[in-house]
């Protein structure tokens, strides 16, 4: 596992009135089994940081790596096991969730006995196991987000990049996912949740603020990560 590290990195969108900075330059460096929140009011830039560090979209300044790797572009970033999980999940609706969950891992060659096993267990961790067989389309806001959960999990990615994914949860379900999130970070991942709720953010190692695109630490990294930097 390593380190994630943005150098200089700004997001700028052409918009109707001009270049409109989201991200202005920022420079971050988590090690593996850090848990970051990033947070901050609507349009503040999470959402562009978060896709900007998937690759998802190119940063108009600045790098992102992984360990030796640059990341270049989303394909790039989801092969050396970067999972994004955008706003609004990003689940096939047609498919069933078991289905949402298997594809990607077929698709990455992880055999199919396999791929039914870790399936499985992902369903299990975010408590859906009765719910494989349903159409995502059939599923409630937070029951979609935790299946887009489940299948980043299941991936056992390097880096979670999930994007307000507790949003729509109850208290239970949302202390639930944070768990299963800090259970990555103690396999080794990078986890960076972005959110407005300060109680999952209170449960993060540190708390990056963003403002006008602007990041502060609220809270920095816990010194025990911070000395692994
Ligand atoms: N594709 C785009 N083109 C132009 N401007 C954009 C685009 N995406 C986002 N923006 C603008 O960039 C700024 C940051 O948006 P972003 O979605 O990153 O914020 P956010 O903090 O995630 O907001 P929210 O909490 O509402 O999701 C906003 O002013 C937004 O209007």
């Amino acid at each position: 596992m390593s380190d994630l590290i943005a150098d200089g990195l700004s997001v700028t969108y052409d918009g109707p009135d001009g270049p409109h900075r989201a991200v202005q330059p920022l420079d971050l460096r988590l090690p593996p089994g850090a848990f970051l929140a990033v947070t901050g009011p609507s349009g503040a830039g999470k959402s562009s940081l978060l896709w900007a560090l998937g690759a998802a979209l190119t940063p108009t300044t600045g790098a992102v790596t992984l360990g030796d790797d640059a990341l270049t572009g989303r394909d790039r970033a989801a092969a050396l096991g970067v999972a994004l999980i955008p706003q609004g999940n990003g689940l096939a609706g047609s498919l069933s969730a078991e289905e949402n969950i298997l594809v990607p891992l077929l698709t990455r060659k992880v055999s199919p006995a396999d791929a039914l096993r870790r399936t499985t267990a992902a369903l299990e961790l975010v408590g859906l196991a009765e719910s494989g067989r349903h159409l995502v389309d059939e599923l409630s806001g937070g029951q979609q987000q935790r299946v887009a959960l489940a299948r980043a999990f299941a991936q056992r990615p390097a880096l979670i990049l999930a994007d307000e994914s507790t949003s729509d949860l109850d208290a239970g379900n949302r202390e639930r996912m944070i768990s299963a999130l800090r259970g990555e970070a103690h396999r080794g991942a990078i986890v960076v949740l972005a959110t407005h709720d300060p109680e999952a953010a209170a449960e993060a190692d540190g708390e990056l603020a963003l403002d006008e695109g602007v990041a502060t630490w609220a809270r920095p990294l816990a010194d025990v990560l911070r000395a692994a930097i």
